[in-house]
């Protein structure tokens, strides 16, 4: 089992809750849940530390803009108290002071809340820029046991939807969260000092306000952990389908992945519906807490003013105050689901980028020498810690220029011994020489450039028919690809194409038969002109013209270096200077064609009999 695929009641050892492994875990004890919290707000504060300096300016915009906003009030207080009173006296410059200084607030709140805002955006829209990146370059680099475990459709996830919710809390939450702190304050500093016992009336609904935090945040955590994980499971059967289209319709599966796909719809729903009850609770005892509150302000004010204890602007201006203080509540409990749904988010990706490629490039790589001589030594592998061994130990030789056919039944074990000549995989124990050099010493590019596997699906990427040859070789010249391509004998329907060599491969009129996507992988491996070529041959069979075309362009490609192809056709394996027979992952039959057919009792020449008979 992979590490993505770990699910279950608990986390228990030390570090199994590093990476994705807690993913699917429900119940996080403590201790995991606050190293998971650890580890999102270091990815939070990795992502703001470079933008400090412009994230100031932000604070500092917003921390004016508030205070722009706060001097209504006050001077609202002030021309009830005294611009009225001196105006109906015949002086009526207070007035007119506060009326042309409320205005002037105004304004520049206003200014100040568009210069925060469009700040704020860039700041935000610059995060998810950098997140999305990082987590692209990060995911593409992980080794393919952990594509294998994770799934695309995981990924994907991770990719939008999970960074939606980020950019959520950026872009919806941040004034708010900014405004509701900074109203907290302010307001509350200037509730005492209007008025020490109502501000303590006001202080004292805290007390119930923090409770319902807590426990919004709670029980809101648990909610939003949730739904990153039904929304995942969405998109995961999503992907899945639309990738085996062909399959789903050729197997009438349409109607089961409906139904599959309607119970992870319906317990997404049922995950965001349990995080929007505990919004609606939250909110609504938030809500409460503020008119109950302004309600006793209220009886006390009024008790006090006809008391003459205090004067009627000063209760005017505490009741407008209290309603901009609990305004930013309602606010806060909407930031406060932001932010819970975007820390899910963040902990589900900062687990994929803590995740290591479990095949490393050295740190001090040691130069491949010229040759393509493989050597295997005591290599014995298998997939995962706890996967059964696929390879038990053995040696293996393979002369620089030599063409190996690899053969055996299915599940054998030859495509896994390719992939540890490509390195995709290291070997559990035993090294996998190139040149003389273990391929764990070896740079990435070097490898890369020395080891080119072309794979059964021949995988054309979007872009251009000779786009998809220059892979091999990005720095070639539109020559060089042609000639790459003639080599191969695929010159010829390339240029009968639409738009020849820039004919776009996944367009109409552009798509390339299951032959001809094989002869331009076999142009790519070409122009690439690698050391060592492994191969895995399509298994599905070609018409006879098609497989004759495939086979000479196979001899062309093999020419000078060293081969190692999974053969799926008896001509290939005549081809081969050696045969590799694989069977429950041991090689147990070693030869040229000729002497295993000569032999005559082995495996090989089984075989060999068995393609003769289906041919003739
Ligand atoms: N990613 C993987 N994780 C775990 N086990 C795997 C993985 N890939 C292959 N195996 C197992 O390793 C064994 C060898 O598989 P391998 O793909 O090398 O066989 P093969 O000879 O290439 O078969 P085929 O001709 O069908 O491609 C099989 O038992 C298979 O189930």
């Amino acid at each position: 089992m992979g590490r993505g695929d770990r699910g279950g009641e608990g986390v228990s050892d030390e570090d199994s809750w590093r990476g994705v492994a807690a993913e699917e875990v429900n119940d996080l004890g403590t201790a995991v849940g606050a190293k998971l919290q650890a580890r999102s707000r270091g990815l939070l504060g990795s992502l703001i530390r470079p933008r400090l300096l412009v994230s100031s300016a932000a604070l500092a915009l917003v921390v004016l803009q508030n205070l722009a906003s706060l001097a209504g009030p006050l001077l609202i207080a002030a021309a009830i108290d005294r611009g009225i009173p001196a105006a109906i006296n015949g002086d009526t410059s207070v007035l007119a002071w506060c009326i042309g200084g409320y205005a002037a607030s105004a304004v520049a709140n206003s200014l100040l809340l568009m210069a925060f805002l469009r700040l704020s955006a860039r700041i935000s829209q610059n995060v998810l820029l950098d997140l999305r990146a990082r987590l692209f370059r990060h995911v593409q680099r992980l080794s393919l046991s952990f594509h294998e475990s994770y799934t695309s459709g995981k990924v994907i996830s991770r990719l939008t939807a999970d960074m939606e919710s980020i950019g959520k809390l950026f872009e919806d939450s941040l004034d708010n969260m900014f405004n509701a702190v900074l109203s907290l304050v302010f307001i509350g500093a200037l509730l005492l000092i209007l008025d020490v016992p109502l501000a303590l009336v006001v202080m004292a609904g805290f007390v119930p306000l923090v409770l319902a935090l807590r426990w919004f945040r709670r029980t809101s955590g648990r909610a939003y952990r949730r739904t990153r994980g039904a929304i995942a499971k969405v998109i995961v059967q999503f992907v899945e389908t639309m990738n085996g289209i062909r399959a789903v319709q050729a197997f009438r599966r349409e109607h089961r992945n409906e139904s599959i796909m309607e119970t992870e719809n319906a317990s997404y729903r049922d995950a965001n519906y349990s995080a929007i009850n505990a919004v609606a609770v939250f909110a609504a005892s938030v809500r409460f807490i503020g008119n109950l509150s302004l309600a006793i302000v209220l009886g006390v004010g009024a008790w006090r003013v006809t008391g003459g204890s205090m004067e009627l602007g000063v209760l005017t201006a505490f009741t407008l105050y209290l309603r901009r203080f609990y305004d930013p509540l309602d606010d806060l409990a909407q930031v406060a689901n932001s932010y819970a749904s975007a820390s899910a988010a963040l902990e589900k990706i900062s687990g994929v980028l803590e995740e290591k490629p479990t095949v490393l490039e050295p740190a001090n790589p040691k130069p491949l020498p010229p040759g393509g001589a493989i050597e295997f030594d005591q290599v014995e592998f298998r997939y995962s810690k706890d996967s059964p061994v696929v390879l038990p130990r053995f040696d293996l030789t393979i002369p620089a220029g030599q063409t190996v056919a690899l053969v055996g039944a299915t599940g054998a074990g030859k495509s896994t011994i390719a992939k540890l000549v490509a390195r995709f995989y290291d070997p559990t124990a035993g090294s996998v020489r190139l040149s003389g050099v273990d391929l764990r010493d070896a740079a990435d590019e070097d490898l890369r450039s020395k080891v080119v596997m072309v794979t059964q699906e021949n995988f054309l990427f979007s872009g251009s028919v000779a786009d998809n040859i220059a892979i091999g070789r990005p720095t070639a010249t539109r020559g060089e690809i042609e000639s790459a391509a003639a080599a191969v004998g695929a010159h010829e329907f390339i240029a009968a194409l639409p738009d020849g060599y820039d004919t776009d491969v996944r367009k109409r009129g552009g798509r390339l038969s299951a032959g001809q996507r094989q002869l331009v992988a076999f142009a790519r491996a070409l122009l690439a002109n690698p050391a060592v070529l492994v191969l895995d041959e399509a298994t599905s069979s070609l018409d006879v013209p098609g497989e004759r075309a495939v086979q000479a362009a196979l001899e062309t490609v093999l020419t000078d270096r060293t081969a190692l192809i999974i053969a799926h056709r008896l001509s290939t394996v005549l081809i081969a200077d050696r045969v590799l027979v694989v069977e429950g992952g041991r090689i147990v039959e070693d030869g040229s064609p000729a002497d295993l057919v000569a032999e005559g009792r082995g495996e090989f020449a089984a075989l060999h009999r068995a393609w003769l008979e289906s041919l003739a």
